[in-house]
């Protein structure tokens, strides 16, 4: 058989790839790949799963974990690709067999819906978002009484976050409390009880929250006949960036393959940017020896994606890192330009130096798509948005507000989620207050009356239309019993929603017309899967994560700017990248100088950044930036110094400059074209 397709591969990459590959019948021992920012991760991994599959394992049996769902579907697509070269036309069928590919949640979502019985858990639960969990939680704590509490208790947001990581990270709460949390300290006893009612809340309604899919399913694993049963429908088991994983995750998959036979996960720790999920870059370090004999590493240093220039700029960023495993990368891709360090005026000229440039490069044949714009924080590329709008700039903003968080989106969503779930109380309680003359109080009543019936749709049928709500009540009490009975099949039914949401859209919001194509978009999605119950678990486990000016995404063949987060930019690269707000109180984040573990993950932050460029790099530093709401003193212009993650022992790697540049010969101009003496005037007044 022809191995063509491992020729390109560098001799590291192809060690990684043939990794017990053939050896003996009970697979390869566990393998950890060190993989540095560029250096072919997502390519190895995809020609081990391809490697695998084109010698005979059997594609059904291969889980594959990435961190999202967009990944999952990247290296499936690039599995499919490199399979077509040896087995032809036989290759989508194997490659679509491939059915074991996502993210830690959704892979957990899976499995408990197919172990729901063994476990006691009611198979049609749904999932709920933060928000939704954060609905829930300030739910509970009213009832508690704690909202009314002299001194403050903590917020709805602040109570999910530390639940939150309380489970993930497997600590007492009393730990967590003293680490992340010393201000709260003093409430232990009642966030103990909240949480302890938050968790009965959860069963009643039979939902989960994103921290139950993995809670469970470590749960279930715990067991070892189920454990076993588990990790036998898996001969093989690859789980992408594993230093954004946390011990959840990792007791997770030690359980399912406890001897690591034919067990791959690929990291680095210099790129560990999710510590405030809870993920742990010891997993990561601690894997080899969690197995006897301790697994095998392989490390890729050698980076394809940047110039020397860039690579040394940012091996100079990440050399300062207190605690680093990871090599330098090197490169062979020479370059005479160093990136560039620009200090501007304000945000106002960064963002117009970047549209400058921008336009500048694609005069020069470079795609807008091939550029990107990144930064910390979502709010930052505010005046930029503004910018590129005015200038008719098409772009695409990833990370921060969702398009699902969109009111009307999450309106259209409820009405599914209830008839999927009738026991689910937060959607419920949405749904309802959409009638007219229905208030809380209603609402909560009508979700108690219904609450106790084996079908509380059909005894929602029995309750009397609430007065004021008019003809409304009919209406919605059949489309939720239809939607119920799934007649009329996916995704009729969610235009079935959308047609009865519709009036009630148009009643509630001024610019319904723009909001309607946003749902239209809704619809379209929702087609690309098989039924209603994959679309809400896939829709909130991974949501689309653009919004842009328009009602939608532009097609993929569209040309459109890329702005993001660091966070949503992780994996990805392009041509040229521009950082913005390359200054202290941006990054690092004045919210994480806390303490120098904090620190450590913005420096990695910026690495990142800055290991996403391919040609050409530029960190922006204006003098002055805009910063709102942190402050006791609200929102005002804060003076800004370069970031302290560029001391001066790292300017040697950047072109510094300033923009706008003044040419001698334009300062000589407008010397010659003064058009009004001033000084002389001054003169004058006193003559
Ligand atoms: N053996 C190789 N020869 C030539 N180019 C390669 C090779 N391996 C990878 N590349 C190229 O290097 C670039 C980076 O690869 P990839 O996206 O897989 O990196 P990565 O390790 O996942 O990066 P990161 O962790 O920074 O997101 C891609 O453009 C890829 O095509």
């Amino acid at each position: 058989m022809s191995t063509s397709y491992l020729e390109k591969l560098n001799d590291r990459q192809r060690c990684a790839v043939e990794h017990g590959v053939g050896q003996d019948e009970t697979g390869a021992g566990p393998l950890l790949i060190i993989a540095g920012a560029g250096s072919g991760k997502t390519n190895t991994l995809a020609h081990r799963v391809a490697h695998l599959i084109v010698n005979g394992a059997d594609p059904r049996r291969i889980l594959l974990m990435t961190f999202s769902r967009r990944a999952a579907a990247e290296m499936s697509r690039r599995v499919e690709r490199i399979c077509a070269q040896v087995l032809g036309a036989n290759s989508a069928a194997m490659t679509e067999a491939l059915t074991w590919a996502g993210t830690f949640h959704g892979i957990g979502a899976r499995l408990l819906r197919i172990y729901a019985e063994q476990i006691g858990l009611g198979v049609d639960f749904t999932i709920h978002d933060r928000e939704d969990s954060a609905d829930l939680m300030n739910l509970v704590r009213h009832e508690l009484g704690f909202s009314k509490t002299e001194s403050r208790f903590p917020t709805k947001g602040t109570c999910l976050a530390i639940y939150s990581r309380t489970v993930n990270s497997e600590t007492p709460l009393n730990d967590v409390l003293r680490n992340w949390y010393p201000w709260v300290a003093s409430w232990e006893e009642q966030l103990k009880q909240l949480f302890s009612g938050y968790v009965e809340a959860k069963q009643a309604q039979n939902v989960l929250d994103y921290d139950d899919l993995l809670l469970y399913w470590a749960q279930m694993v715990s067991d070892p006949s189920l454990a076993e049963d588990i990790g036998n429908r898996f001969d093989h088991v690859l789980v992408d960036e594993y230093q954004d994983t946390n011990k959840l995750q990792s007791s997770v998959l030690l359980a399912l393959k406890p001897g690591g036979r034919g067990l791959t996960v690929v990291g680095d720790d210099a790129q560990s940017i999710y510590s405030f999920r809870a993920a742990t870059v010891r997993n990561i370090l601690d894997f080899p020896a969690a197995f006897s004999p301790p697994a095998d590493v392989i490390t890729l240093d050698r980076n394809y994606r940047s110039t020397q220039t860039i690579l040394a700029a940012a091996n100079g960023v990440i050399e300062l890192a207190r605690e680093r495993f990871t090599k330098n990368l090197w490169t062979d891709r020479q370059s005479a330009d160093r990136p560039k360090l620009l200090t501007v005026k304000d945000e106002r000229d960064q963002a117009n130096y970047i549209v400058e440039q921008v336009l500048a490069n694609r005069e020069t044949g470079m795609l807008l798509k091939q550029q990107a714009v990144l930064f910390r924080t979502s709010s930052h590329s505010g005046q930029l948005e503004v910018e590129l709008t005015r200038r008719n700039i098409p772009f695409v903003k990833f990370g921060g507000l969702k398009f699902l968080d969109s009111a009307h989106v999450k309106d259209l969503l409820a009405v599914l989620r209830f008839a999927q779930n009738p026991r689910d109380r937060v959607a419920g309680f949405r749904l309802l207050q959409m009638l007219p003359g229905i208030g809380p109080q209603t609402a909560g009543k009508i979700l108690d009356a219904i609450a106790a019936d084996p079908e509380p749709l059909m005894a929602l049928g029995e309750i009397p239309a609430p007065p004021k709500s008019g003809q409304d009540w009919g209406s919605f009490v059949d489309l939720l019993q239809a939607l119920r009975k799934s007649g009329s099949g996916w995704p009729a039914e969610i235009a079935m929603a959308r047609t009865w949401y519709e009036p009630h859209l148009e009643r509630m919001h001024e610019d319904a017309e723009t909001r309607r194509a946003d749902l239209m978009q809704l619809e379209q999605i929702a087609a690309g899967y098989p039924g209603r119950e994959r679309f809400l678990t896939e829709l909130t486990l991974d949501p689309p994560d653009a919004t842009s000016d328009q009602s939608g995404v532009p097609l993929l063949d569209e040309d459109y700017l890329v702005l993001s987060t660091i966070h949503s930019a992780k994996g990805q690269e392009w041509r040229s990248v521009f950082m913005l707000n390359v200054v202290d109180g941006c990054i690092p984040s004045d919210l994480s100088t806390g303490t120098s573990h904090d620190l450590e993950e913005e420096r990695r932050l910026l690495y990142v950044g800055m290991t996403r460029a391919k040609d050409s790099l530029t960190l922006i530093v204006p003098q002055r930036f805009f910063t709102s709401g942190q402050h006791a003193q609200g929102d005002r212009h804060v003076y800004a110094s370069r970031t302290r993650f560029i001391p001066a022992t790292l300017l040697q790697f950047f072109e510094s400059g300033t923009w706008p540049t003044v040419s001698p010969a334009a300062s000589e101009r407008s010397a010659n074209q003064i058009r009004i003496d001033v000084a002389a005037r001054m003169r004058g007044m006193w003559k």
